[in-house]
């Protein structure tokens, strides 16, 4: 069933984007408990599209749905990770991840101990006292996708949310998300600029060129994915498709 539904959106920035549509009648329809990755070339419209779905950004034209009710301000039941981490420096790694919470209220025991508990289930158990700044790039990024979690989000966006990551380090994180979303409950919308990366951990793979969806495949992998699948056919023969899209050549 369809969850997270982007309706014939038309969206121009004006000067920003030289008064040309970034996204023009652009219609895609993401079902519950999905993973959708966003390919597509740097300034195509992938976090406009993402803002649009967080509600902080109305498009021009077009509407967006969260099972089917108009995303008119942001929804308490989704969850963001962004490029960089965005913590907070100046509070602990437990009180970044409580900040959704603290934000609608003081946080309680309960509270405290959730955090934690996510904390663990990130590696990062004994580093809750410790300040961002005292922490690895690949832990800050595992706080941040823990915030994110704290409050049981049905929709996840993520905005190329491992970018900034060693390779190895990247490939441990990309385990990680598909293990947190292995439920499939929650539905996710990732942005990304790596190939492997977005056919290795999507059901779904969306390219978006000049406003539109230029690509909407089906990633035909096992559910369970393992790293062996980065160097068999099925997975080499579509990163190459989507990567001849992307260069504009003619896909196979
Ligand atoms: N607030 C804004 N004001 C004006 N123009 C904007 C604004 N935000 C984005 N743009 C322009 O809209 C276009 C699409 O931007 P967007 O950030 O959605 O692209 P993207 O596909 O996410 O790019 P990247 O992969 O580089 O992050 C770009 O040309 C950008 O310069």
């Amino acid at each position: 069933m369809s969850y997270l539904d982007f309706e014939h959106i038309s969206h121009t920035y004006g000067n920003g984007s030289d008064g040309q549509p970034v996204l023009s009648d652009l219609s895609l329809q993401v079902d519950e408990g999905e993973f959708v990755s966003l390919l597509g070339r740097s300034g195509c419209g992938k976090t406009t599209l993402l803002k649009m779905a967080a509600g902080l950004l109305v498009p021009a034209e077009g509407q967006v749905r969260i099972a089917g009710r108009p995303v008119t301000k942001p929804h308490e039941r989704i969850g963001m990770v962004f490029q960089a981490p965005t913590l907070l420096e100046w509070l602990t790694v437990r009180d970044n991840v409580l900040l959704p919470v603290t934000l609608h209220g003081k946080p309680t025991a309960a509270d405290r101990e959730a955090a934690d508990a996510r904390l663990e289930r990130m590696g990062l158990a004994g580093h809750a006292d410790k300040f961002p700044g005292q922490l690895s790039g690949g832990q800050q990024s595992r706080v941040a996708l823990a915030r994110a979690l704290m409050r049981e989000p049905t929709l996840l966006l993520l905005d190329e949310p491992f970018a900034a990551l060693d390779a190895l380090t990247r490939e441990e994180l990309q385990e990680e998300l598909l293990q947190l979303c292995a439920s499939g409950s929650m539905t996710v919308l990732f942005i990304t600029h790596d190939i492997a990366e977005a056919v290795y951990v999507s059901d779904r793979v969306v390219m978006l060129q000049d406003g539109g969806v230029a690509v909407d495949t089906q990633v035909p992998l096992p559910s369970h994915r393992h790293y062996k699948l980065r160097y068999e056919e099925p997975f080499n023969q579509l990163c190459l498709m989507l990567r001849q899209t992307m260069e504009g050549g003619r896909p196979r």
